[in-house]
């Protein structure tokens, strides 16, 4: 007879929890987002979230979202989560894989995604729908064929102690 444990997680809470949990290490101070994309088997492939790029130092570029010179302010150098994650990944090609994301993909990374052959994507917040990016995001998943859709929130809530 089955002792199974009954109260582990499923891959969804799984997989959009290790998306979140990458999201704190990001040093933006606004908007925080975290990836992880994982293969059609489950199996975690790579992870990221929004930073500026190698050797570009967090102390010394900007986090600003506004300034009158546009090079002070973030938005120039900030790389995306998820296209952080697909640079991140060293394993050879993506292709099929499902990528479940924080906040809904902005348009470049959306081509980025398209790609590399990912097929699926799903994501937690959406606070920029609306918006022409978001828009145009959507208008190239669906004529690529790219699936995607609201993770569906548990309300199961995890205290870790680090
Ligand atoms: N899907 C996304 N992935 C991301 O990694 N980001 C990053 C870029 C910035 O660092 C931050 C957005 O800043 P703000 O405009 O909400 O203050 O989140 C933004 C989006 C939204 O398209
Ligand atoms: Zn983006």
């Amino acid at each position: 007879m089955s002792t199974k444990r009954e109260d582990y997680i499923s891959w969804d809470e799984y997989f959009m929890g290790v998306a979140k949990l990458s999201a704190s290490r990001s040093k933006d101070p606004n908007t925080q987002v975290g990836c992880c994309i994982v293969s059609q088997d489950n199996k975690i492939l790579s992870m990221g979230y929004n930073g500026f790029p190698i050797g570009c130092s967090d102390d010394m570029f900007p986090w600003v979202r506004e300034g009158e010179d546009d090079l002070k302010t973030k938005y120039f150098y900030t790389v995306h989560s998820e296209l952080n994650a697909i640079l991140n990944y060293r394993g050879g090609s993506l292709e099929g894989s499902k990528l479940y994301v924080s906040l809904f993909p902005c348009n470049e990374c959306a081509k980025a995604i398209i790609q590399s052959g990912i097929k699926e994507v799903i994501y937690d917040c959406n606070k920029y729908d609306g918006s022409s990016r978001v828009q145009a995001s959507m208008m190239m998943f669906d004529a690529a064929g790219v699936k995607y859709h609201q993770y569906q929130r548990s309300g199961r809530k995890i205290e870790i102690e680090l």
